[in-house]
């Protein structure tokens, strides 16, 4: 039986960078951008007037000239107007061009109005007073985001601010995510007493739709050849499968066996784990790589969590989401496995807590949901102190 520090060795080996694809602006959140975007103009473009109010020249009110004659108005979305004389102003719109000429917008606020005569009722004025100036947030062809980020949406506006339509985004692999068992029914289905809902498989799609993938949904019987016949087809259309059961030591878990069958290469079957011990992994001679989750649901969603993200994660060349936490009690472990433990988190005067969420086994579903993360106790220690300090892997 390998470590978890093997199994995430020979996982991340399986990596390779993806391919580039071309997307939609608005399809672009939460994507890789793939390439480097710079500012293809000054950002401000031009001196934008930051409040509504009137444009003067700042030398004419260092003259001791207090009122301005109103000759004309600059909307946002106009072209540039002209002050032509110290003792005159323009009614100016936030958002708009700076006329020539001014160097300072004085807000509606701070002037009494008369008779289209403006009076400022400041005791200074400094220039580019209420001016967001041309280039002081980038200069153009300077770089705006990096390649490699996550696109957020304040990143989708910085897109659409230099006219990228269609944004360029590492592709994601086409994953499927197939359940196994003959006491799984459909979520619409009535189960007899001998059954249950499948609830994996929607775990993992809804994992899967966190990091951007759409994934097609399989189920199997637990009948080796049914198994076989639907998942030859699986190995050509996708880059990763993810099964949930019948990978353990039962008389019906045949899925290592039929995917050997099938051709894959077995690259580990069963680590030492708690949960999640018969996870195996492996790969067809293609590049279609293989999870096989355990069944039962913590061990499901812990696995993927961390060895299929360790594996998006890498291929995507990002990195995974980590806190640092210290434990709120007291733990013992004995067998020599890495225990990952359920966390939920909470704040005590800036000391990011990881209370251990009870889950009664890792069939427990219900509790699952409390768990905000988890952490990996490390083997070489079988008691693990209060109040010590560990990564904690985010889901
Ligand atoms: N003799 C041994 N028995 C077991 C061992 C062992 O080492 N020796 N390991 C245990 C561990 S640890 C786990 S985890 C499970 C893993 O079992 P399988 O991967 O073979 O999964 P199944 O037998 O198919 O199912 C287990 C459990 O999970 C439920 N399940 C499965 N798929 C779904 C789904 N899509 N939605 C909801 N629930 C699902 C299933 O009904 C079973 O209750 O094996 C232990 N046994
Ligand atoms: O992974 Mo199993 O569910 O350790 O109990
Ligand atoms: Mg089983």
């Amino acid at each position: 039986m390998i470590s978890v520090t093997e199994a995430l060795q020979i996982i991340t080996a399986q990596t390779k960078p993806l391919p580039t694809e071309e997307v939609d602006l608005l399809q672009s959140t939460g994507r890789i951008l793939a390439q480097p975007i710079t500012a293809d103009r000054d950002f401000p473009p031009f001196d934008r007037a930051t409040m509504d109010g009137v444009a003067i020249g700042s030398r004419a009110f260092g003259q001791d000239v207090r009122q301005f004659r109103i000759t004309d108005m600059q909307p946002a979305g106009h072209p540039q107007k002209q002050l032509t004389n110290r003792g005159n102003c323009i009614e100016i719109m936030t958002g708009a061009m700076l006329p020539i000429g001014a160097d300072v917008v004085i807000r509606y606020e701070d002037l009494t109005i008369t008779n289209g005569i403006a009076y400022v009722n400041l005791n200074e004025v400094t220039p580019y007073q209420n001016v967001h100036l041309q280039g002081s947030d980038k200069k153009a062809g300077e770089l705006l985001v990096e390649a490699g980020v996550k696109i957020t949406p304040a990143i989708v506006a910085i897109m659409a601010s230099v006219g990228m339509a269609t944004v360029p985004v590492y592709r994601l692999p086409k994953v499927v995510v197939c359940s196994t068992g003959d006491e799984l029914v459909p979520v619409t289905q009535q189960p007899l007493p001998h059954q249950i809902r499948q609830s994996n498989s929607y775990m993992l799609l809804a994992g899967l739709q966190q990091e951007c993938i759409i994934a097609d949904k399989y189920h199997l019987p637990d009948e080796p050849e049914a198994m076989a016949e639907q998942m030859a087809k699986m190995v050509e259309e996708y880059d990763v499968l993810l099964f949930s059961g019948a990978v353990s030591k039962g008389k019906f878990d045949f899925l290592p066996q039929v995917l050997q069958q099938l051709g894959m290469q077995t690259l580990f079957h069963s680590i030492a784990q708690k949960p999640g011990k018969p996870l195996l992994f492996g790969k067809f001679n293609d590049g279609a790589l293989v999870f096989g989750f355990p069944g039962n649901p913590v061990s499901t969603w812990v696995c993927y969590q961390l060895y299929f993200k360790a594996w998006l994660y890498r291929s995507l060349n990002i990195k995974l989401p980590l806190q640092q936490a210290a434990l709120s009690k007291d733990i013992k472990f004995k067998p020599p496995l890495t225990h990952h433990v359920l966390v939920r988190l909470t704040n005590h005067n800036g000391q990011l807590i990881a209370t251990p969420v009870d889950t009664s086994t890792s069939g427990d579903m219900v509790n699952l949901m409390q768990a905000e993360g988890f952490i990996s106790l490390p083997t070489d220690q079988e008691h693990f102190a209060e109040g010590s300090v560990f990564d904690v892997q985010l889901f």
